[in-house]
């Protein structure tokens, strides 16, 4: 919570907004309080994110290029972007017709919720860090911050990444319609940069996450609902989970935030690319273990990587079940 609190107070913001350090206080240990403890969307996740979101700020010179009250609501949507998530995805939610689905009628119903929760803490004026802040200033806030935390579902992923793909050749800081798309790039780069991280950084969270996959793969079993397959503990593995995610997925999305900005390849396009050859040499590990069990003859297979397609396939499956 102390770490949060330095990035505010690193990016001038309360004296820019006129922040009270209490009230800042008191808004970050209600945020604390409203992560559950669960084994992969816990606060330290929302720490992560927020951590990246911050690095993100500093290495893009994002404050000479967007507005500050941009940035604080940047930062803020990734402290609050998972706010009492239940450790059960938006298709758990759907399936299992949760209060939380039926009060969203199925639309992101988990982005929904962490956004409501974030309002609901800001209500509270002992918690409101935007206190001081003008209603309009406020207003503006309140909508760029529903849209960043709408925008980490990651059913709406190619959708997202395709605007910003159309906007790019002509990318322009003074036109509001672009910053709004690049704050939703950034904010779901953040989300999902855990393998830009060092290696002993990154391999527990994905442990963390299949934990959270396979507790929810587990319950759906037990409920007689539909198994989400890359969830599933008898069909997935860690190497397996991971080079469809960063080839078809994390890649791709990274790729094109650094055309924006060159000098992010280093930091995060180069430890994923690292973390992609270190899963592939363990998926063909594991592939060449399992043939050697099996006794099998088709030692033509040992050492190539799982066919494209399929792994694509796989990937395009966890990215549009969410969709409603
Ligand atoms: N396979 C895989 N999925 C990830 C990784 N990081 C994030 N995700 C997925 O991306 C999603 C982003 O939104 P959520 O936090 O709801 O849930 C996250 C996971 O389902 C990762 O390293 N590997
Ligand atoms: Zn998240």
């Amino acid at each position: 919570m102390v770490l949060l609190q330095l990035m505010y107070i690193d990016l001038d913001f309360m004296s820019k907004f006129n922040i009270e350090i209490e009230v800042l206080q008191q808004f970050l240990f209600e945020v604390y309080r409203h992560y559950n403890n669960i084994p992969f969307h816990n606060f330290k996740h929302c720490f992560c994110v927020t951590q990246m979101m911050y690095g993100l700020i500093w290495l893009t010179d994002l404050q000479n290029k967007m507005d500050d009250i941009d940035i604080l609501t940047m930062l803020t949507s990734a402290i609050c972007h998972d706010l009492d998530h239940p450790g059960y995805n938006n298709a758990y939610q759907i399936n299992a017709r949760t209060e939380l689905a039926l009060r969203y009628n199925d639309i992101s119903p988990l982005e929904n919720h962490h956004c409501s929760v974030a309002f609901k803490i800001l209500e509270k004026s002992d918690n409101n860090i935007f206190r001081n802040l003008t209603t309009e200033q406020f207003k503006r806030i309140r909508e760029g911050m529903i849209k960043c935390v709408l925008a980490t579902d990651m059913a709406r992923h190619n959708e997202i990444l395709n605007q910003f793909r159309s906007i790019m050749p002509v990318f322009d800081f003074n036109n509001k319609k672009h910053k709004d798309v690049l704050t939703m790039i950034i904010i779901k780069v953040s989300d999902i940069s855990n393998e830009a991280r060092p290696m002993d950084v990154a391999e527990p969270w994905l442990d963390c996450l299949l934990q959270e996959f396979f507790n929810q793969s587990d319950m759906e079993k037990l409920e007689g609902l539909p198994v989400s397959p890359f969830m599933d503990r008898d069909k997935v593995t860690k190497p397996s989970s991971q080079t469809g995610f960063i080839r078809f997925v994390l890649l791709p999305l990274f790729i094109e935030l650094a055309n924006l900005f060159p000098n992010l390849e280093q930091h995060i396009i180069d430890p994923v690319r690292k973390a992609l050859d270190y899963y592939t040499e363990m998926e063909n590990a594991l592939e060449m273990e399992k043939l050697n069990r099996t006794g099998s003859s088709q030692s033509d297979k040992i050492g190539k990587p799982v066919e494209n397609q399929e792994e694509s396939k796989r990937v395009q499956i966890q990215l549009s079940q969410t969709k409603p």
